[in-house]
């Protein structure tokens, strides 16, 4: 199932992929990290839904939404030292209580088999993105890795997506965004790519209000999704 495209596909010989809440579903890992973070502060614990929803904007975004909705917002040098100390809490939690998304494989396998560029577009650290990809063994289907800190700006700003396709060596127009969030739509506007959402990743917002090009249900659908389009384009 989508909802109607709003422009038309061309053949496109890269795809970018958000991580979190796209490729994986991180959400209880990310909820027992900052659980952990809290804890050290007396504070109690937050559910995943109400972390899922501070997912998207890099570590430090999660640190400043996790205290303020713990009732304890942060000063911004209490900040810095609140992310200083979730940094190695952080890294204990990458992969424990991950999965991937349902068709992850299968659709990277497709595309791959298809001559398809792929990269992985994400405000997660660069490490800890390199060390869940190597975990789920992911790293051969991908040209590109491109983590938050990797760029001065990351998403909603173009610039991590741009990196990622001036090392695939693709032009924007001739590359899909693929994610989940308000972010990935903007960043995807900012480079000049098309982008399609799925739901059921970590939006407050229903996807369908974001502006996306397309939604799928799940990655599952972007193949046929795409061949449909492209041969209607
Ligand atoms: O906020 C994060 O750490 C990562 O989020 P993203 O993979 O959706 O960009």
């Amino acid at each position: 199932m989508n909802v109607g495209a709003s422009r038309p596909f061309r053949p496109q010989r890269a795809i970018l992929f958000d991580l979190d809440g796209t490729l994986i579903d991180s959400a209880p890992d990310i909820t027992a990290a900052v659980n952990e973070l809290l804890a050290g502060r007396d504070l109690a614990p937050l559910r995943v839904d109400q972390v899922k929803a501070m997912i998207g904007g890099g570590v430090k975004k999660l640190v400043e939404r996790a205290f303020a909705a713990s009732g304890s917002p942060l000063s911004s040098s209490a900040l810095e030292e609140a992310n200083r100390d979730m940094a190695p809490i952080y890294r204990r939690h990458l992969t424990g209580l991950t999965r991937l998304m349902p068709g992850v494989r299968e659709v990277l396998t497709h595309f791959h088999l298809n001559g398809t560029a792929m990269g992985v577009v994400t405000n997660k650290p660069q490490l800890a993105t390199r060390e869940i990809l190597l975990h789920f063994h992911l790293t051969d289907y991908l040209g590109a890795i491109v983590g938050g800190d990797a760029v001065t700006h990351p998403k909603p700003a173009p610039d991590a997506l741009l990196l990622a396709l001036d090392q695939l060596g693709v032009e924007p127009a001739d590359a899909l965004m693929v994610g989940d969030s308000s972010s990935d739509v903007d960043a995807a506007r900012a480079a000049g790519m098309p982008v399609v959402l799925l739901r059921g990743g970590y939006t407050q917002v229903p996807v369908e209000e974001l502006g996306a090009d397309l939604v799928c249900d799940s990655l599952l659908d972007l193949p046929s999704t795409m061949q449909r389009l492209q041969a209607a384009a």
